[in-house]
Order: structure tokens, then C-alpha cells, then sequence
């Protein structure tokens, strides 16, 4: 394929792609070379790893807001639970994970760092108190921290499923149901710029405040994501008698979605959002690094769980050493009272989002519509939760919780962060293409 010029298409999809991120100091292309070279690569060998691969998630959950209405046109919707067997024991007991929440934990870990030794070996009982302190992590989380709605993992209706095994992709789910889904999200639960501007039409966003635009580009710039790999990954006519089914890219459909002349103007703009939440969800996981560092990835295979922890800490060097990261600190400034009413109002927007994504009709794109947006809900939890993210940050005081991740934040935060990520690598393979 011929490697065209990325100025060389200035009317086109692409025309935006030479300018800055808004409102960061950051060009695309500084992102672009960052991400197609030094982190797309070993973020998905990570991701392959058993730790990042099963993700629990309850997809049976009722819609909060409407009876579910809708049927994907095809069978490609369903998604494949994993069965006893095939999830290694170390993640479905959890143990290790609820362990860390407890009290004799927290303590132990303290002592750990003072005397700088090595953690013993795991106990693998939870004890009533180490139940009840999870519990109380819990509230503690969903009343304080969290930007979404978590499945409760203990619900018989959460199961695990191989992420791998049901790649994002073409589905077919399209129509009145997926527009009632992105309408719902746009008009209610995005800040609008004026009134009467509806879904659909020209979003201006000048008149938003710095908050309000980062929260209405966020979510352009997943729904730019989610509908990139339906077109990377597009069910293309079989070349097969037996009508075999294939998967791959589809430019015309990326250009029916981006181009300027297609969709009033509006397509490169959506693609820069792109790199907008790349942006943000990245400094998440430069600020939260040194809590990432510290943490053990454990499945109960010592060699992988080795290896993840030691890819781990490789690929954050890559990311902290990013020179332009998104700066959260411009956000919610000015008038205390005032930047407390934006931030709930933010967070709750964020969280009737996640509540929608238990609306999605269609199976699969529900199982990765969730985990995107807990991703980037655990992203905006690790920018605003305060600076308490050092190495000593498991360790609870009396006065004040520290930061803590549960696993299916992490795996939901780096498998997001891989979309958008693999999102950014397919735009050069469409501008080449193209
Ligand atoms: C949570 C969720 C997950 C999904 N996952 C999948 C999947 O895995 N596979 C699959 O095949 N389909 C998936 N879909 C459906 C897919 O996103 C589209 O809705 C569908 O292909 C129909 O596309 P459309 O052309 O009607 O426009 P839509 O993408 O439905 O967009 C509706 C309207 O929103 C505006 N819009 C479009 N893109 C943007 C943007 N980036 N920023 C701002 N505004 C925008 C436009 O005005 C557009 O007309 C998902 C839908 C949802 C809600």
C-alpha cells in the first residue's frame, strides 16, 4: 500500500490530524508516533495476557431507564462466557485482590515498606473482617470515587468473559435503537452548549466552559473509537463457497463516518476527539504509575504474572516520559462551591452514561460499550481522586481512605486505553489506504 503524505489529504477525513489536541499542548502527530511505535505494540501483547483478557461483567443487568427493545441483526452480537475451567483460579478466587483491601493488609503492606522486605506468601483465606473492610472499600468507592455504576461481582448474573474470544467488530446493531443509546447520551447527559441544539446537528462547543467541553469530547471521542472498529473489522462477503465468514477493514464505511463532505463537515472533528480521550486516558496512567508499579497482576502463574508486572512497568516508563501529558489541573479551578457543583454534575453525568451502556442491545457491543466506559471512568477517577497515588498509597491512615483499584477497574483502564489505542494505529491504515 502506498504510504501517502498526512498533509497530502487536506480536504479530506484526515484534514484535522496535522493540528493541536484541543486545549492541550500536545500535536496529534507527536501521539500518533508515540502510539503506533512505542506503546501499540507492547500494550497488546499485555493485553493478551491472562490478567487483562478475562474481564467479569454482568450483561444480563436491566436497562434503568427503558425496556429493552432491540434485536442486533446478527448472530455476530452474542458473546461467549467462559466456562469454570478456563479462568485461572487466581482471578476467580479474587482472593489476593479482596485480601488487599483488608485491614491485617494494610497493615501488613505498611510494615512491609518500612522494613523494606518482601511480601510473604498470599493468604488465601478471607477472613469476616477482611470481608467487611472490602465492604466498606466498596461504599467507600461507589459513594466517593467512582465516576461509573461497577457490576457487583458477586451478582449470578456477572460472568467472565475471554475478551479475546469476542473481539469488538462489526455486529449490525444499528437503527433506532443504537440512536435512542448515543441520542439519550448526547442530549441528556452531555453539557449542551445552548439551547435547542439537537442531537445530530452542529455541536458547537464554543461558550462551554474547559470542564464541559473535555466531557463532551471524551465521549465523541469514544463513539469515534466504537465506530472505527466497525469499520476496521467490517463483515466483508465471503469469498468462500461455503460462505465462510470474514472481517476487515471497510473504507468506504470509514469515509461514509469521517469524511467532511459526508457528514456536514463534522467527521474530522469527531477524529481529533479521538485523540483527545487517547490524551486523558493516558495521563491517567502516567499519574497512577506509581501505584500501577507496585501492583502484582496476580493470576496464580508466577512466570506470567512476572512477565505482566515487568511489561507493565516497561510501557509506563514509555508514558511517563511523554513530555506533553493532558494537564487535569486546569480543571475545576476557580470558585470552590462552583467547581464542587461542576464536579458532581460531571461525575453524575459520567455515571448515568455508564448506566445507559445496560441498554445497548446487542450483547457484544454492551460487553465492550461497559468496559470502555469503566475505563475511562476509572481514568477520570485516578485525575480527580487527589495526589495520593504514590507507592505508600494501599496504606490506609485513620483519617483519611487512600487510593485503591479494584482489578476490573485496571483490566477495564488498560483494555479501554488498548482500543483507543488500536483506534489510532487503524487511521493510519486508513489514511494509507485511502
Ligand atoms: C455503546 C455502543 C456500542 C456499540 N458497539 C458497536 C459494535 O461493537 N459494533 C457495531 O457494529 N456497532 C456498534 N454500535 C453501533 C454503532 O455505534 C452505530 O450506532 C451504528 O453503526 C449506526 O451508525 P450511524 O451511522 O447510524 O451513526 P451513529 O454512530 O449511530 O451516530 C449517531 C449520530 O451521532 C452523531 N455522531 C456520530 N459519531 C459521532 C462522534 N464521534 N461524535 C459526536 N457525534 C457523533 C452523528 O450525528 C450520527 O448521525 C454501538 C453502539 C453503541 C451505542
Amino acid at each position: 500500500v502506498k504510504n501517502k503524505s498526512k498533509n497530502s489529504d487536506v480536504g479530506g477525513c484526515f484534514c484535522k490530524l496535522n493540528e493541536q489536541v484541543d486545549d492541550c499542548a500536545c500535536q496529534i502527530e507527536s501521539l500518533d508516533q508515540l502510539n503506533n511505535k512505542q506503546i501499540h505494540p507492547p500494550l497488546q501483547s499485555l493485553l493478551a495476557k491472562d490478567y487483562f483478557r478475562y474481564f467479569k461483567v454482568n450483561l444480563k443487568k436491566q436497562c434503568p431507564f427503558w425496556p429493552d427493545d432491540s434485536r442486533c441483526a446478527l448472530k455476530d452480537c452474542h458473546v461467549s462466557a467462559c466456562s469454570e475451567g478456563q479462568v485461572p483460579d487466581g482471578i476467580k478466587a479474587e482472593i489476593h485482590e479482596k485480601n488487599k483491601y483488608s485491614k491485617e493488609a494494610q497493615e501488613e503492606k505498611s510494615q512491609t515498606c518500612q522494613e523494606e522486605r518482601e511480601l510473604s506468601a498470599l493468604d488465601t483465606t478471607i477472613s469476616k473482617a477482611s470481608q467487611e473492610a472490602f465492604k466498606n472499600w466498596t461504599d467507600y468507592d461507589d459513594s466517593q470515587e467512582n465516576f461509573c455504576e461497577i457490576d457487583d461481582d458477586t451478582s449470578a448474573d456477572s460472568q467472565y468473559v475471554d475478551l479475546l474470544l469476542n473481539p469488538e467488530r462489526y455486529t449490525g446493531y444499528k437503527g433506532a435503537s443504537t440512536h435512542r443509546i448515543w441520542r439519550s447520551i448526547y442530549d441528556e447527559n452531555c453539557f449542551k452548549p445552548e439551547k435547542g441544539i439537537a442531537y445530530g446537528k452542529q455541536r458547537s462547543l464554543a461558550g462551554l466552559c474547559l470542564e464541559k467541553r473535555a466531557f463532551y469530547r471524551l465521549i465523541s471521542g469514544l463513539h469515534t473509537s466504537i465506530n472505527i472498529h466497525l469499520c476496521a473489522q467490517y463483515l466483508l462477503p465471503s469469498k468462500t463457497m461455503l460462505g465462510s465468514k470474514t472481517w476487515g477493514p471497510n473504507l468506504e464505511e470509514f469515509k461514509s463516518r469521517f469524511d467532511p463532505k459526508l457528514t456536514n463537515g463534522h467527521g474530522p472533528q469527531r477524529l481529533k476527539n479521538l485523540y483527545f480521550a487517547y490524551l486523558v486516558e493516558l495521563r491517567a496512567l502516567a499519574k497512577a504509575a506509581p501505584y500501577l508499579e507496585q501492583e502484582d497482576f496476580f493470576t496464580g502463574n508466577d512466570e506470567e504474572d512476572r512477565d505482566v508486572k515487568q511489561g507493565i512497568k516497561n510501557l509506563l516508563s514509555f508514558i511517563k516520559s511523554f513530555p506533553h501529558h493532558f494537564d487535569e489541573s486546569k480543571l475545576f479551578q476557580g470558585n470552590p462551591k462552583e467547581a464542587h457543583i461542576l464536579k458532581e454534575e460531571f461525575k453524575n453525568h459520567f455515571r448515568n452514561i455508564s448506566r445507559i451502556m445496560d441498554c445497548v442491545g446487542c450483547d457484544k457491543c454492551k460487553l465492550w460499550g461497559k468496559l470502555q466506559v469503566q475505563g475511562m471512568g476509572t481514568a477520570l477517577k485516578i485525575l480527580f481522586s487527589g495526589d495520593g497515588m504514590g507507592p505508600d498509597s494501599t496504606v490506609t491512615n485513620q483519617h483519611k481512605k487512600s487510593f485503591q483499584l479494584r482489578r476490573t477497574e485496571i483490566v477495564s483502564l488498560f483494555n479501554a486505553f488498548g482500543r483507543l489505542s488500536k483506534s489510532i494505529q487503524t487511521i493510519e491504515l486508513f489514511r494509507e489506504q485511502s
